[in-house]
């Protein structure tokens, strides 16, 4: 069984479009819960299948209710393509879910593109420092960004953002933003932001509905040991980690007694 973490929350449905019901709310709660405390609603994207699972945030009666127009979007991971390329993380999120919505377009934040991976990793993180400086993102206490929301999704070897379980990256402990030029999911090059950034956020969604993920899922939430330990199972939120699951994420976990 697995053992209640503090500040951790497991949902299980059961289905994908059951997680999708249940997600709106969810974000839509903070939204509203950060814009009435401080005027403005940071939320980190990743790629994969996390944009579709948030197509009912597009329909009513959220597109009308959640105040759009003081989000702020960004990206946990990016492939170092340009924009306008199928593989590109922004680009998937401006067709699932952006555009559909009415962010402010300079609220949003995707990668400046060129080919060097490092100088679009270095210049995403001088565009969150401009934003440290006009007040829009706060540090944590240890000096990272501080995001109100990330969405997040995992990989069958227990990935999370572009932190793989066999990559340096995953050991960052000073950038913000660091660079893969050997993804082991393609396409290669990448960004991403490192451990302490991710672990800053207040509120993490992981976001699973796919069979392929459930031993990941089964390890991180029933702590089984490995070696090196799955990125995925690193992840802790300053005020609440919830994961999302499926009934196939879900169906590697050791059946649980609610009483
Ligand atoms: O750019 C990427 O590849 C993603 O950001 C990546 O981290 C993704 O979120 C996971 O691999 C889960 O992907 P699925 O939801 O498609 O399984």
């Amino acid at each position: 069984m697995a053992p209640k973490m503090r500040n951790q929350n497991v949902i299980i449905l059961p289905t994908e479009e059951d997680v999708a019901m249940g997600l709106a709310p969810y974000v839509a709660g903070l939204s509203e819960k950060n814009i009435l405390e401080k005027g403005s609603f940071t939320v980190v994207l990743s790629g994969g299948t996390l944009i579709q699972t948030l197509r009912k945030l597009t329909q009513s009666p959220y597109k009308e209710t959640v105040n759009w127009s003081r989000w702020f979007i960004f990206w946990v991971d990016e492939r170092v393509v340009p924009l306008d390329n199928p593989d590109s993380n922004y680009l998937l999120a401006w067709n699932g879910f952006l555009s559909k919505v009415p962010i402010p377009s300079s609220n949003i934040y995707p990668i400046h593109y060129c080919p060097s991976s490092e100088v679009v990793a270095k210049d995403y993180q001088f565009q969150l420092l401009k934003l440290v400086e006009r007040k829009v993102l706060p540090l944590s206490p240890t000096g990272f960004p501080q995001f109100d929301l990330m969405l997040l999704g995992i990989g069958p070897d227990g990935h999370v953002a572009s932190l793989f379980p066999n990559r340096p990256q995953r050991y960052d402990k000073t950038d913000w933003v660091t660079y893969i030029n050997d993804s082991p999911k393609p396409p290669p090059k990448r960004i991403t932001f490192t451990f302490p950034v991710i672990n800053s956020a207040n509120n993490i969604a992981m976001v699973v509905t796919d069979k392929e993920e459930a031993d990941a899922v089964a390890i991180t939430l029933e702590n089984i040991p490995v070696r090196p330990p799955l990125p995925c199972s690193e992840v802790k939120a300053q005020v609440l980690l919830t994961w999302f699951l499926d009934k196939d994420a879900a169906s590697k976990l050791a059946p649980k007694c609610n009483k």
